[in-house]
């Protein structure tokens, strides 16, 4: 029963459109193949590895798509998986044609000790959304930067993101480093990557930094920068990348990456559940966006095979009883019923972002209006400051403050006292922050 998967023209690939307009070209261009979208799987998920999400991150044409499809064609040789080659992942026409990725795409692959769930990000900073969408279901990420630039900006705007979403560990693969004749140069970017590392609070000493070229290893020459550095890069994530602690006790919770239709079926929402465990059958509620669902679960898939019980960690999809594809929407919650609560006002603890972090040049006073980011929702917020605060007018927020705002919401969202946001205006991560108190329910 293809759920988590339905839009898959082929292989274990998954595509998250992002725009309406790539919604669109997508149903034009690829609709469901109705093998697949009819067919019942008959496969059932095997839960005999761990299970991980992580992905590739890091500045654009860096080669993450490449490394992408390199580990899935070594992993493949492995009897691990199905080699996905690039054309496979960046396959939408506008990617194809400016030779970036736009939309994340989802991989799966097994090595001896565990089972990946692998999301390629785009890099290039207009599609920022999708990066953060993507990397906000993984437990790990492997950062890359091309030995033939450095770091560049989105390398470090993914760090802090990656940081902000809760991935604890990274690893770095340090790529096309068959353009490179002076060795000196490799180590000045193998040290200023743990520099960066060490300032988002990531383990820059220990974390494996391994260097290779993708391209080599896709295109099967040069084993020793090539296919043998993917393999060392894999090892390192078995190794280095925690499996997760899933918070199997607590009330299920999958916040609705993506959703979709499948003819004579019904519709699908897909995700990573982010805590506690759902039964085939369960009752579940679907919360945000003006919206509150009872609704029952009648189907759940993972990579195409059938699962009886959704754990924390998976990325799945779900069928949905009942429910028209108009009623669920990214951003929204499924949830345990009463579990949790939608929201339209919050008390937060900020963090304003500095021009060197890639945040405002400029102070900001109240009633300011950016989008705010949380779990796979986005919306419109108006800040201001808490109740009992001095001339609130006057008061400006500075970059590389760190402060309480009070954040009204345009569309309320299911959320928690905890539970982390990022603020974005103009194309830029301005802020990053954390709900402190509920002052509104929806
Ligand atoms: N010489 C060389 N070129 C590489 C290597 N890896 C990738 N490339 C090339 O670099 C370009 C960008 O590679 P992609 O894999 O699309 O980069 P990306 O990081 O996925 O880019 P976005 O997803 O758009 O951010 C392509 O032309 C690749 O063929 C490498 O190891 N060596
Ligand atoms: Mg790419």
């Amino acid at each position: 029963m293809p759920l988590a998967a339905s839009r898959i023209a082929a292989g274990s690939l998954r595509r998250a459109p992002f725009f309406p307009a790539c919604r669109r070209a997508w149903t034009t261009h690829w609709p469901t193949p109705p093998s697949i979208s009819r067919r019942r799987y008959s496969e059932i998920y095997s839960r005999s590895k761990p299970h991980m999400n992580i992905g590739t991150i890091g500045h654009v044409d860096h080669g993450k798509t490449t490394l992408t499809a390199a580990i899935t064609k070594l992993m493949a040789t492995r009897g691990g998986g199905k080699f996905t080659d690039y054309a496979e992942i960046d396959k939408a026409p506008e990617e194809k044609a400016r030779g970036i990725t736009i939309n994340t795409a989802h991989v799966e692959y097994e090595t001896g000790t565990r089972h990946y769930g692998h999301i390629d990000c785009p890099g290039h900073a207009d599609y920022i959304k999708n990066m953060i969408t993507g990397a906000a279901q993984m437990d790990g990420a492997i950062i890359v930067v091309a030995a033939t630039d450095g770091q560049m900006p989105q390398t470090r705007e993914h760090l802090l993101l990656a940081r902000q979403v809760g991935i604890p560990k990274l690893v770095v693969f340090v790529n096309k480093i068959d353009q490179i004749e002076d060795l000196e140069l490799l180590e000045l970017v193998e040290m200023e990557i743990r520099d960066l590392l060490t300032q988002y609070n990531f383990d820059g000493e220990a974390t494996p930094v391994i260097m290779g070229s993708a391209l080599a290893a896709l295109n099967g020459r040069d084993d020793a920068i090539g296919t043998s550095k993917v393999a060392e890069l894999i090892e390192a994530c078995d190794t280095w990348l925690d499996l997760p602690v899933r918070d199997l006790e607590k009330p299920f919770c999958l916040p609705v990456e993506d959703v979709y239709s499948i003819t004579g079926r019904g519709t699908v929402a897909s995700g990573r559940v982010e805590r506690g465990t759902a039964q085939k059958g369960d009752e579940v509620e679907i919360i945000g966006f003006g919206s509150r669902v009872k609704t029952t679960l009648t189907g759940i898939e993972m990579f195409h095979k059938e699962l009886a019980r959704a754990e924390a960690g998976d990325n799945l999809g779900v069928l949905l009883r009942s429910l028209k594809r108009e009623q669920v929407s990214r951003g929204q919650v499924i949830v345990a019923p009463g579990s949790m609560k939608s929201v339209k006002k919050i008390q937060s603890q900020v963090y304003i972002l500095t021009k060197d972090e890639g945040g405002r040049y400029s102070p900001f006073m109240i009633n300011y209006e950016p989008r705010l980011f949380m779990r796979t929702a986005d919306v419109t917020v108006r800040l201001s400051f808490p109740e009992g605060t001095p001339s609130p007018e006057e008061k400006m927020v500075m970059p590389g403050d760190s402060v309480e705002l009070v954040c009204d919401l345009f569309h309320d969202l299911g959320c928690e006292v905890g539970t982390r946001f990022t603020l974005r205006d103009q194309g830029r991560t301005i802020g990053t922050g954390i709900v402190t108190k509920i002052l509104e329910l929806a």
